[in-house]
């Protein structure tokens, strides 16, 4: 199980200035090691496709670390900066100890605070909150915690674990998981209306009440993961401490999905636009707090309109971003919106350009022969010229600025440049990897 130890690179002033910015929303990585399967398809043993840079630098100091990850086909690579990095050899009891059990000692004091797992189906979300028998997950090593301060301070405990499916909200304390309503009370707070809520005193009781609701929660066989969760499944840990009530939620994502690679159809399909559609809006949310944005998009979904109250203000959250060490395009992907929500902009190096013209050459052949196939072509009219989506893709762009960085509410578009020879320009889609090309107007 060889990593690579990639030479770190000089990173852009932009990023050195904003590596002294806080968080409020923390973002990790946690990379899971690899399934049996996955050692057995590779002569050689497989070669993780992500690695850290600064691996020296002490979690508890605060520094930024930098996320290295690189197709081992293509050679193409990317650097993102992130607060800290769990590698295949670090157990779980490590990221409870160095990033989740400093939330709680806030929990009693009466604050909110989130956990969320996050990642690409199969990356490992569910086996980070729940873990096993053997090695237990964050929540019943947040639950273990919580309980013995509970003993030490005669503070109560009560737990409530629901899932949100289809934009909807069901309770999976009642045997049939029957769906809640959220509303809004007078003075705009969410309520949550007929959620049940029980008292747990220790952790046997607490295993079986959990294992019940785990049990109710919605999964699937896909064509990426046998036991695919289809929705997130949120145990809210509320914790009454003389007359302060504070609570945890510990969020298991369902997972962000290519409905290309899926093979999804029909409910799977519908399943998982919604899935991906919530995701992006909870990063938009983490990205609006981070970035200090005035108006926080919590309408736009239920789930984050759920967590309004445990994200932002005084409460505090951390995202691990859950990676599969095979899976290049995943990890790209979560990452970079994992990083996207710190306001991290991502960083390609200099060896990373000179490698990705090979890529382009085969985007312009299919570029060549798709305007050849077509007299009129379909595009989307932008502003300052025309989008052609180049596989007849209808992805809605919000784009204003072909180029810039910075994300819009919908789409963050990467600049590949002009194709060589023509009058075009080479763009790609950030969150669907989808590409266009762009005909300036002249
Ligand atoms: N740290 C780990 N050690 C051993 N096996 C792991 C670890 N993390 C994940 N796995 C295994 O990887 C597989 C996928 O993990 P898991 O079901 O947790 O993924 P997921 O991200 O929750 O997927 P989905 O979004 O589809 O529900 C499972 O077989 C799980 O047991």
């Amino acid at each position: 199980m060889a990593t690579p130890t990639p030479t770190p690179r000089s990173l852009p002033t932009s990023m050195q200035i904003r590596s002294n910015s806080t968080s409020h929303v923390r973002v990790v990585v946690r990379v899971r090691p690899f399934l049996p399967s996955e050692l057995e398809s590779k002569d050689k043993g497989p070669v993780p496709c992500i690695s850290v840079l600064n691996a020296d630098s002490d979690p508890r100091s605060g520094e930024e670390i930098t996320v290295h990850i690189k197709d081992q086909w293509t050679s193409r690579n990317e650097c993102y900066k992130l607060d800290s990095f769990f590698s295949q050899e670090n157990g779980l009891d490590s990221i409870f100890h160095g990033e989740v059990s400093n939330l709680i000692s806030g929990v009693f004091k009466g604050s909110n605070a989130t956990v969320f797992a996050y990642g690409a189906t199969g990356s490992g979300k569910t086996y980070t909150m729940q873990g096993t028998d053997r090695q237990p997950g964050l929540i019943p090593l947040s639950m273990s915690r919580i309980l013995s301060s509970c003993e030490s301070s005669g503070s109560s405990i009560e737990i409530a674990y629901y899932e949100v499916y289809l934009d909807r909200c069901y309770d999976l304390l009642e045997p049939k998981a029957k769906e809640v309503m959220v509303l809004e009370d007078k003075d705009g707070q969410v309520q949550m209306k007929g959620l049940s809520r029980v008292t747990v005193r220790s952790m046997p009781e607490f295993s079986q009440i959990f294992a019940s609701g785990v049990q109710r929660r919605k999964i699937a066989h896909t064509g990426l993961n046998d036991v695919s969760s289809r929705s997130h499944g949120v145990l809210s840990i509320i914790v009454s401490s003389g007359g302060a009530v504070g609570k945890l939620n510990l969020i298991d994502l369902a997972g962000n999905e290519d409905n290309r690679r899926t093979g999804n159809e029909g409910i799977r399909l519908l399943e998982s636009a919604k899935i991906n559609q919530s995701l992006f809006a909870l990063s938009n949310v983490i990205y609006a707090l981070n970035n200090n944005e005035p108006r926080i998009p919590y309408r736009e979904s239920k789930l984050t309109r759920i967590l309004q109250d445990s994200l932002g203000g005084t409460s505090r959250a951390l995202m691990i971003a859950c990676l599969n060490p095979m899976s290049y395009h995943e990890a790209v992907h979560t990452v970079s919106l994992a990083a996207r929500s710190r306001h991290i902009a991502n960083y390609v190096g200099p060896d990373a350009k000179q490698e990705t013209p090979r890529v382009k050459v085969d985007m312009e052949a299919k570029l060549r022969a798709w305007l050849e196939s077509k007299s009129k072509s379909k595009s989307v009219q932008v502003k300052n010229g025309h989008f052609s989506p180049i596989s007849g893709r209808t992805a809605s762009l919000s784009a204003k600025k072909p180029g810039s960085a910075r994300p819009t509410s919908r789409v963050m578009i990467k600049d590949h440049g002009f194709a060589k020879g023509s009058g075009y320009r080479l763009l790609q889609a950030a969150d669907t990897h989808a590409w266009y090309c762009f005909f300036p107007r002249l």
